[in-house]
């Protein structure tokens, strides 16, 4: 009897369980069949994704904007993918960037949401990754009132001019370290700006080493590997004992640094205020601004420590990396370093060193300066935006939610703008007519778009030009030799990243014949 029920019931089972299974195989498949035809018909082109994966699987790990400029051969300015189940769109043109980020900024200027930044290293509150609204708004009013307001920005101008100076004396004394000084003369401005505090030596400063730990490991917390918590949420709940828990242990100990480098300084600040002695500086404002009664609520104290803690991280690598990459293509180009040096000549005689009130008056080196940025833009693939409403463009939907990439480096390779993108040609702008100079300056593009437009863009401008106008003064920018004094080959490259830094080189910066310490006037550095 038994044997007789089991008889039938187990041909039965397998038959119901085939019929499930075959459904569900089916629904699947006509589910995605939807998914593609919508996704073919309505949104913007870009390669056809697999179930589950999405486009992820042909998103190269390293130099992705080079593979998305190749893709817009194909699929022109817009190209939509899916990273998994999540949507994004890469603008590949300056124009289509316009349009959305700038034009309709209302919609475009959220950030998409990351776990891993937010939730588990806790870099909050963060002007760069804070969704738009009351708070982000409250930010950028800060940052823009010491970073954009044109008498703030002119009482920089000492501290710019003083620092310039050191650089130019710590380059005569060991050149070799290029890089270090170029750093320090930045990381200094930041400090500066943000707390009152000088930066004499990168290797012993607290500060700069706060905010280097933070930095740095909120860069390598970033890994691909961390970065699937984003796309599978339910991975943030992993014990952090388990195998595969170690981009949770990486944040959590990263979250550590974070709150150091938001609570030390915004107390060295505040004891400085009650001993008299703070120098003026953007915490120094915002704390004296916000206090009533000589009480500052826990949440404005939250509010100006995270302020205070982004402006070195926003402001520092980028503005070094202009840096960098201009010493790199005066190395690389004898001929434009000398062509600049003939202006300055020319316009400064060769008694005294460039200053901001020189800009107009030096305008090839205002070219060669464009050129920098535009052969390799410091953030390729800008800072993602996020829309926050379905949109309709060009007859595509693109989705509420999208995240939008924009690839500035393929906009400053464009052929039509750019002839020959990858040559370093600084005259291709003496070349086109006032209106297309202005209109295709690539500092509209390298400081991003819209209302999340870099808000440290004059600044980190008017620092970098007066480095490179006052190097470019004394200094002499050759390939490094060898033993048998031989120039060396260099090739420049650059690593990926969301920082586009050029890899570590060596060369040979000395003075100009004619040209001597004598020319740096002597400073007070306190
Ligand atoms: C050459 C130097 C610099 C470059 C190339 C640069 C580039 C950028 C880019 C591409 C963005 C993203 C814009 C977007 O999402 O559309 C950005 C955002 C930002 N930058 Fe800069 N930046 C530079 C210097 C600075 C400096 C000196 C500061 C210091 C105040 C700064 C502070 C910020 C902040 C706070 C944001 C976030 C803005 C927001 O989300 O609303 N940057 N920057």
């Amino acid at each position: 009897m038994a044997y007789t029920a089991l008889g039938i019931m187990f041909p039965f089972g397998i038959a119901c369980i085939s019929i499930i299974f075959t459904i569900t195989i089916f629904g699947i498949r006509r589910w995605w069949a939807v998914q593609c035809y919508e996704y073919d018909r309505l949104n913007p082109p870009g390669p056809r994704p697999l179930p589950f994966l999405g486009n992820i699987h042909q998103v190269p790990m390293d130099y992705q904007y080079k593979a998305f400029t190749e893709w817009s051969k194909v699929f022109g300015d817009l190209i939509f993918l899916r990273l998994f189940r999540k949507a994004a769109l890469i603008i590949n043109s300056t124009q289509a960037a316009q349009d959305l980020l700038e034009k309709r900024g209302a919609k475009y200027s959220d950030r998409p949401y990351f776990i891993l930044f937010s939730e588990l290293i806790q870099f909050e509150p963060n002007v760069t990754i804070m969704p738009y609204g009351d708070q982000w708004r409250l930010h950028r009013k800060w940052i823009q009132a010491s970073f954009q307001d044109r008498a703030a920005l002119q009482s920089y101008e000492p501290i710019q001019a003083r620092e310039t100076n050191r650089l130019l004396r710590a380059l005569i004394e060991s050149p070799g370290d290029f890089t270090a000084h170029l750093k320090r003369y930045v990381a200094t401005l930041m400090m500066e700006i943000t707390y009152g505090h000088t930066v004499t030596n990168l290797d012993d400063d607290e500060f700069i080493r706060l905010a280097d730990r933070a930095v740095s490991g909120t860069v390598e917390a970033g890994s691909p590997a961390a970065a699937l918590v984003d796309f599978f949420p339910l991975l943030k709940h992993i014990p952090t004992w388990m195998p595969g828990a170690g981009f949770k242990r990486k944040a959590f100990e990263v979250r550590e640094y974070v709150r150091q480098l938001q609570n030390v300084p915004f107390a060295k600040v505040r004891n400085a205020m009650a001993a008299g002695i703070a120098k003026p500086s953007l915490l120094r404002t915002l704390i004296q601004d916000s206090n009533v009664d000589g009480f500052l609520s826990p949440d404005d104290e939250y509010n100006i420590k995270g302020a205070g803690s982004v402006i070195y991280g926003a402001g520092t690598d980028t503005t070094v990396t202009v840096l960098i990459s201009f010493v790199l293509a005066m190395v690389l180009h004898p001929d434009v370093c000398q062509k600049a040096q003939a202006e300055l000549d020319r316009v400064l005689g060769n008694g005294r060193l460039p200053e901001l009130i020189d800009r107009d008056s030096l305008p090839y080196i205002d070219c060669v300066l464009k050129e920098v940025y535009r052969w390799n833009p410091p953030v390729p693939l800008c800072l993602p935006h996020k829309l926050t409403q379905d949109d309709e463009y060009r007859g595509f939907h693109i989705p509420g939610q999208t995240m939008i990439i924009p690839n500035i480096w393929g906009m400053t390779r464009d052929v039509e703008t750019y002839p020959e993108p990858e040559t370093f040609y600084p005259e291709r702008f003496e070349e086109m007519d006032k209106l297309n100079a202005d209109a295709n300056d690539p500092r509209n593009l390298v400081f991003g778009f819209g209302r999340r437009l870099c808000p440290g863009r004059q600044f980190g401008d008017t620092s970098i030009w007066l480095a490179v106008a006052n190097m470019l003064a004394i200094f002499e920018f050759r390939k490094a030799v060898n033993s048998a004094n031989e120039e060396a080959e260099l090739i420049p490259s650059f690593v990926s990243g969301t920082i586009s830094h050029p890899r570590p080189f060596s060369c040979n910066i000395c003075l100009r014949p004619g040209r001597t310490a004598d020319l740096i006037p002597v400073m007070d550095y306190d």
